[in-house]
């Protein structure tokens, strides 16, 4: 409980229904002590140091209003205090000084006032006022909730907060147990709002467009996008394996990268597209819907066979790349060599249930008997895996991610891995991140 120098600022206990918000019952009157002031004096008595601590000062409260009872004449100063007895000394001294005597004003706070957790709080019963349900992650206009067994009969009334705190919330959901197993996206419930789905959402400066309820889409994972975007390098070529409707591929494009990004499920595939337009790098980054596996096995030769064209520093246009390729053919700048990009540098793969098992995918990809893939492959391109483990302790989850990772590449990782932990996604499980270099050996082998 909240008190301001014998104020109670804190919202009434609910007595309304409990299926439907009654917001009446959060109306409540409290009895402030203010002290009269000449109009003059008010910007005075509120920057003085004096009564400085003894201002009240309440968000989205004005701290000055007029007197019901003189609307004309002084201003009414509201103060932290019930009663002159709250005051200290000095101030006393100072505002007989400076103003024009005190008066009790009823300060009326009401459901606009109380913020979301102030209401949630009041209207659980007591048993269910901890750990009330008010965290939620906001996609595009669509906040998301997971709400515990023993709070979901309150489900709309909790949806109904939310929307009326959230001024950029149309739709509310609740996520429900069941997972699409392949493609990894929530069942959800509407429980307050518009059943409005498809959002605008905008992550590491670019705008995605999706339909929430038909693909995956983690707002928690936005630093891990973040941390790879930030290692591959402008002239790089990325090849997302699992790539959803773009988190690492559109930024990545924007950053200069050559892309080829693919995902199983039609419907990625298809807003993937529209986010690479979106973002005006359709030229850089190339969509596929295809199995993972399969898609690993095609990229060396899609890469080689059809290249990136040299990263020039800018984003250019279709029209323009054409017309830089073209002046490169007739006469290729004598200083800048820009060659066109045929090596993959970065391989990523997210999708931490089941990645690993996809890594036996790069056995022989570099082994072609018409592509002299060996003098592309100077530099051998880094594999980024997700991948969950139970092992809570840092070296048994290394080992153990390292120990599945040869046993499916049929091969150790060399000395150029790292691990890094993303996030502890249960109690008891935790997501990292493996990257490692893709070794010459599974490669090149038959
Ligand atoms: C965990 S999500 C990651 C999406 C995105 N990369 C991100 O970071 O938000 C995994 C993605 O893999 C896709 N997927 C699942 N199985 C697949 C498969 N066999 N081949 C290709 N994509 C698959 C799913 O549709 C989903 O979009």
């Amino acid at each position: 409980m909240e008190h301001y120098a014998g104020l109670d600022i804190t919202p009434p206990a609910y007595s309304g229904s409990r299926e439907v918000l009654d917001k009446d019952v959060f109306r409540k009157s409290i009895d402030v002590l203010a002290i009269r002031s000449p109009p003059g004096k008010v910007g005075k008595i509120l920057k003085s140091e004096i009564t400085r601590k003894s201002i009240l000062d309440l968000p989205r409260v004005r701290t000055v209003v007029s007197n019901p009872r003189d609307p004309d004449g002084d201003r009414l100063v509201l103060l932290r205090a019930s009663s002159e007895a709250d005051l200290a000394p000095s101030v006393l001294d100072y505002l007989k000084v400076e103003a024009h005597g005190f008066e009790n004003f009823a300060l009326t706070l009401d459901y606009d006032y109380w913020t979301a957790d102030d209401i949630l709080r009041s209207f659980f019963p007591p048993e269910l006022r901890e750990g009330s349900p008010s965290g939620f992650a906001i996609i595009g206009h669509v906040a998301h909730l997971n709400i515990n067994a023993e709070y979901l009969p309150y489900k709309h009334v909790i949806g109904q907060i939310i929307l009326d705190k959230n001024k950029r919330i149309r739709t509310v959901v609740n996520k429900l147990d069941t997972i699409d197993h392949q493609f990894r996206f929530f069942k959800m419930e509407l429980i307050a709002g518009e059943p409005d789905y498809i959002v605008e959402h905008h992550e590491s400066n670019c705008r995605f467009t999706f339909d929430f309820t038909q693909v995956y889409w983690n707002s928690r994972l936005h630093t891990e996008h973040d941390r790879l975007i930030q290692i591959f390098q402008p002239h790089d070529v990325v090849a997302d394996v699992f790539a959803g409707v773009g988190p690492f591929a559109v930024p990545a494009g924007v950053k200069g990268c050559g892309v080829l990004a693919n995902d199983l499920n039609p419907n990625c595939a298809r807003y993937l597209k529209q986010n690479v337009q979106d973002n005006r790098v359709s030229t850089g980054v190339r969509v596929y819907c295809e199995d993972g596996r399969d898609f690993i096995r095609r990229a060396v030769t899609r890469c080689f066979d059809e290249p990136f064209l040299p990263y020039t520093g800018s984003r250019m246009s279709r029209t323009q790349e054409i017309k830089v390729q073209r002046r490169q053919e007739k006469a290729p700048p004598a200083e800048v060599v820009l060659e066109p990009r045929r090596r993959i540098s970065h391989f990523v793969m997210n999708l931490p249930d089941s990645g690993i098992t996809f890594l036996d995918a790069f056995r022989g990809i570099l082994a072609d008997d018409v592509r002299k893939l060996e003098d592309v492959y100077d530099i051998m391109p880094m594999v980024h895996c997700h991948c969950f483990t139970r092992e809570l302790e840092r070296e048994r989850a290394e080992a153990d991610i390292l120990q599945r990772v040869s046993e499916t590449l049929g091969h150790p990782v060399g000395d150029d891995v790292s691990l890094h932990l993303v996030r502890s996604v249960a109690p008891g499980k935790e997501m990292y991140c493996i990257s490692f270099r893709l070794p010459r050996e599974v490669a090149f082998g038959r």
